[in-house]
């Protein structure tokens, strides 16, 4: 399987050519050169399958053997995807399966993919990606210095996956004081040598564009070997697509039924990974996009207008990781959606990187939406309150505030008939203010994480400035 640009001016590489670096040489994301296609016969076969011989069968169509051999691949499936890593379920769950589904009500679900070490759904390809980086790093004795954005969890996600891992150091940009306090303490209270985080006085699309231009100084990304741990490296796309079919396996019996699912949104790419999931041929009716007040998408959706707001309109929220107004991966979905045309895609974009905005309705394009089974619709604080209110209610269940957002969103798509299921992307624990707020009690949080934020913090704060970037890691590699 061979890599190509949606800007459609960068050379097809392999997965392991394109792991470690994040945007193509073109400005581009990389997306597969054709989707590998499951039939009936591959989707029955998976019905026996744990969560590792899943992963295996997904990838392993996304990675050569001749790239990074099977077995090889194999290995680091198993060693990533274990009850150990992955062993904050809830009471009454198996952590063996490693995403499991907690059901509602009839034709209601929960997709807990929060259960690994940061409590969120970063850690489902954060994980693989650090053994995968490990091994590519051990096997051509190169180092990365991998410059990474967050509103919260990819962040954290990144430096437990990477901490003390050979030949690699972390360079983390988040939004100063926008995270919430376990967020900011999971991040800052990190002591380990190779890991830097670095408080941008901005939001995490400031963060986002130094780490785009950065990584477009190619000079300087080749002396200084920039790595990217963003959903911007297919690396993180490729290991999101395994828990579509996990979820779709475990709440049918049957290939002829359909299943819709929600996903709470903000750079795009947990739901493109459920668009790639079903282009491979995996039986999803809808893929419903759920934002917060940043709802830049949702307006997409609604309108066929992209016009992403600047920091001065990206609000600060109580779902804070979904603060996002620019959505990286909304380009490969709309790679797809024109056809694949990368001229076109670079057109668009050129716009949208010098602050302007593009309108998909005159063209027609944006008609075909609907047969990529998307559709939308957002949240706010006073209907994530209240959601998380009503499914302790009625379900016994506490949820996060940017699954609440998920769960007001999915409760308005419903079809007769066709499962739902939302994707749990965080654990409540690491928002206790706003669970608090609705519940006037704090959500439980494992023992190994009780006093967090009375821990140590350590962090650099910066401007939203390029060059002060370069120069903090130019002064610590
Ligand atoms: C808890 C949580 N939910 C949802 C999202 C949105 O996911 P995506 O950026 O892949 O759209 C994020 C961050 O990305 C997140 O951390
Ligand atoms: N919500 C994310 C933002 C970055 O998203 P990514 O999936 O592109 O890494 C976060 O929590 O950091």
């Amino acid at each position: 399987m061979k890599y190509i640009s949606t800007r459609g001016q960068s050379p097809a590489l392999t997965f392991s050519e394109i792991l470690l670096g994040g945007l193509a040489p073109d400005g581009g994301l990389y997306l597969p050169e054709q989707y590998p296609q499951f039939s009936d016969a591959d989707l029955h076969a998976m019905r026996r399958m744990n969560y590792r011989q899943l992963a295996f069968a997904v990838l392993s169509r996304l990675v050569d053997d001749s790239d990074i051999p099977h077995t090889d691949l194999q290995a680091i499936i198993d060693k990533t995807y274990s009850a150990e890593v992955y062993q904050y379920v809830r009471a009454g769950q198996s952590a063996e399966d490693i995403t499991p589904t907690l059901k509602l009500e009839e034709d209601l679900y929960l997709l807990s993919l929060s259960n690994g070490p940061t409590l969120a759904f970063k850690d489902m390809a954060m994980q693989l990606l650090g053994n995968l980086f490990e091994y590519v790093l051990r096997k051509t004795g190169q180092t990365t210095n991998i410059l990474g954005a967050t509103s919260g969890d990819t962040g954290s996600a990144a430096e437990y996956a990477m901490r003390g891992k050979q030949g690699v150091r972390v360079f983390m940009l988040s939004p100063y004081q926008k995270m919430s306090r376990f967020q900011t303490a999971q991040m800052f209270s990190l002591q380990d040598d190779n890991i830097f985080n670095i408080a941008v006085k901005g939001v995490f699309d400031d963060a986002q564009d130094m780490v785009k231009a950065v990584s477009n100084d190619h000079a300087f990304k080749a002396q200084y070997k920039i790595g990217a741990v963003n959903s911007i490296n297919w690396g993180r796309i490729a290991a999101q697509i395994v828990y579509y079919f996990k979820g779709y396996l475990a709440v049918t019996t049957d290939n002829r039924q359909k299943v819709s699912f929600t996903v709470p949104s903000g750079n795009f790419g947990n739901v493109c990974a459920g668009h790639i999931a079903r282009m491979m041929g995996l039986p999803i009716d809808r893929l419903i996009v759920a934002t917060n007040e940043n709802d830049v998408l949702d307006e997409f959706f609604n309108t066929g207008l992209y016009a992403p707001r600047g920091s001065a309109n990206t609000y600060h929220t109580s779902s804070p990781s979904m603060d996002i107004s620019k959505a990286s991966n909304f380009e490969r979905f709309v790679y797809d959606l024109v056809g694949r045309d990368g001229g076109r895609v670079r057109s668009l974009w050129t716009a949208v990187d010098h602050g302007g905005k593009f309108d998909l309705k005159a063209s027609g394009d944006f008609d075909k939406v609907t047969d990529f089974g998307f559709v939308s619709g957002h949240s706010n604080h006073a209907n994530r309150m209240q959601m998380i209110r009503a499914a302790k209610a009625q379900y016994g269940v506490t949820i996060d505030t940017h699954t609440a957002d998920g769960l007001k969103v999915a409760l308005e798509h419903r079809q007769p008939g066709v499962p739902m299921l939302v994707l749990e992307t965080a654990l409540p624990a690491k928002f206790e203010d706003a669970i608090i707020e609705a519940l006037g009690e704090a959500p439980e949080r494992p023992a190994s994480l009780a006093g967090l934020e009375d821990l140590p913090q350590t962090s650099t704060v910066m401007d939203v400035d390029v060059d002060a970037i370069k120069a903090f890691i130019v002064a610590n590699t």
